[in-house]
């Protein structure tokens, strides 16, 4: 069977990963070009000044992008670049860099679907109380107007903000990601609710307008599963799953919040502020989503806590590796013998996303899917000129073949971007953690090389995955 003609084949990037130009052209400073030069928080102290200096090549990377028949390219906006302090004036080279590389995708034919946040604040934001702050919320929207302003007529796919979780809980509960605050739980819920308000302004605000096209947001899809059949290891399931799932996708599709969540924050003083015109804000525009973005990397097992395990914060502990407490200290994850794993202890579970989506569609109805992200973070082997990345084909063939599976059962998924198309800098990991089909040479001046997936990939859109 062949994917729909109508599935997307795409493969993404983020601004402050790929960009560099950190401070060129009017762009304003952001939250991680300050945080990633306080010494320690990111790996080998890397950053992304110049990142893989895709503001100067992005032609040469659309060009890679269409020469693969890449079907969409879903890339980040930096805020900075648009309205450099976050809330003043408009910055034309900002707007004028993202019209280049819409319309170089145009000129391919290639989708461009656009984030709108993917992580990089304006700083003066950040200091003035970031997500905690309901003014980041009212920035943010003004943002998002400019953007449909500028853009809306050649872009019809918009996400919001990606990974909400990881922004906030890495920001306020971890401190690996700016603020760098660690332990504070009622700034974490309270950062939640307000991009959830955020979103649906600004979804609100995109239907009022009258755009063509879609919206909808970003999230981490990490489904938890009870490491057996122990009881206390179901109840960790099941509230691993409301805190880590529910609590985000319930407030965008349902329009309110699991009340097994609000009930123990009610209890632990932790609940957000939130207002009635706020609530009633969220139901109303749940209907308007038109999709949700899933960023599938592995599953989450889990069992009760049993021990003083408490969380812990810095970058080691932010990476997504198994073996950390849940912030209530209730459930803890862990690896299992008979699971296969990354390079970083990510399980590699193509079973177990299929399994997650029929429990989406189960909870929320055939609410339209594009899995947004979705690929395997390596270290890649390179032979003389060749870099042989078969893990990276074993990987996203096993996971598109879920996919597939999925819509053949009905799943309304509606495409498939990797991440990433271009090897990039990790938030976390520096430039050690690859994703690429495009291989970057950071000892040959960035050098752009074509990895075996990228060949694979190319066949696989040709195709239209007809052999998976
Ligand atoms: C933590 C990490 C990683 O570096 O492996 O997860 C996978 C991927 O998720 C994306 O949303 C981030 O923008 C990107 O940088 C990656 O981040």
């Amino acid at each position: 069977m062949k994917m729909p003609k109508d599935f997307l084949f795409g493969a993404a990037s983020a601004s402050y990963q790929v960009e560099g130009a950190w401070n060129e052209d009017g762009k304003g400073v952001s939250n991680w070009d300050v945080f990633s030069k306080i010494p320690g928080k990111t790996f080998e102290g890397t950053n992304g000044d110049v990142a893989i200096d895709h503001y100067h090549r992005y032609k040469e990377d659309i060009a890679l992008m269409a020469e693969m028949g890449l079907e969409s390219y879903r890339f980040s906006i930096a805020w900075t670049r648009i309205i450099p302090d976050g809330t003043g004036e408009v910055n034309q080279k900002g707007l004028d860099f993202y019209n280049n590389v819409i319309d170089e995708c145009l000129k391919y034919g290639i989708i461009p679907f656009v984030t709108l946040y993917h992580w990089d604040l304006p700083q003066p934001l950040e200091e003035d109380g970031g997500w905690r702050n309901t003014k980041t919320s009212d920035a943010f929207v003004r943002f998002a107007e400019v953007c449909y302003k500028a853009f809306g007529d050649r872009v019809r796919n918009w996400i919001t903000f990606n990974e909400t979780v990881i922004f906030c809980s890495l920001g306020y509960l971890t401190g690996a990601h700016p603020p760098g605050i660690e332990g504070d739980a009622k700034a974490y819920f309270q950062a939640t609710h307000n991009v959830f308000v955020a979103h649906a302004r600004a979804v609100e605000s995109f239907k009022k307008s009258g755009y063509e096209g879609e919206i909808g947001i970003t999230h981490v899809f990490n489904p938890a599963f009870s490491i057996d059949d122990d009881e206390d290891n179901k109840f960790a399931e099941r509230h691993a799953n409301a805190y880590s799932t529910h609590w985000y996708y319930d407030p965008i599709l349902k329009g309110s919040y699991p009340e097994y969540v609000t009930d123990a924050l009610e209890a632990q003083g932790l609940l957000p502020e939130m207002t009635e015109e706020e609530l009633a804000l969220l139901r109303r525009t749940a209907p308007m989503n038109d999709f949700i973005g899933l960023n599938y990397y592995c599953p989450q097992r889990v069992m009760k806590n049993d021990s003083a395990l408490v969380m812990s914060g810095g970058r080691e502990n932010s990476t997504g590796k198994p073996g950390n407490p849940s912030f209530d200290g209730v459930y803890k994850t862990v690896m299992m013998d008979d699971k296969e794993y990354t390079k970083w202890g990510w399980e590699i579970a193509p079973d177990a996303f299929l399994d997650g989506m029929r429990m989406l569609k189960e909870r929320y109805g055939n609410i339209k899917i594009y899995i947004t992200e979705n690929g395997l973070g390596d270290e890649d082997p390179i032979a003389g000129e060749e870099i042989l990345d078969q893990p990276r084909i074993d990987y996203i063939e096993s996971h598109l073949r879920a996919v597939k599976n999925a819509v053949s059962e009905g799943i309304n998924v509606s495409g498939y971007f990797a991440w990433s198309v271009i090897d990039l800098l990790s938030w976390l990991n520096g430039y050690k953690k690859q994703y690429g089909f495009i291989y970057v040479d950071h000892k040959n001046g960035l050098a752009r090389k074509r990895k075996q997936s990228f060949f694979w990939y190319k066949d696989i859109i040709a195709t239209r995955a007809e052999e998976l």
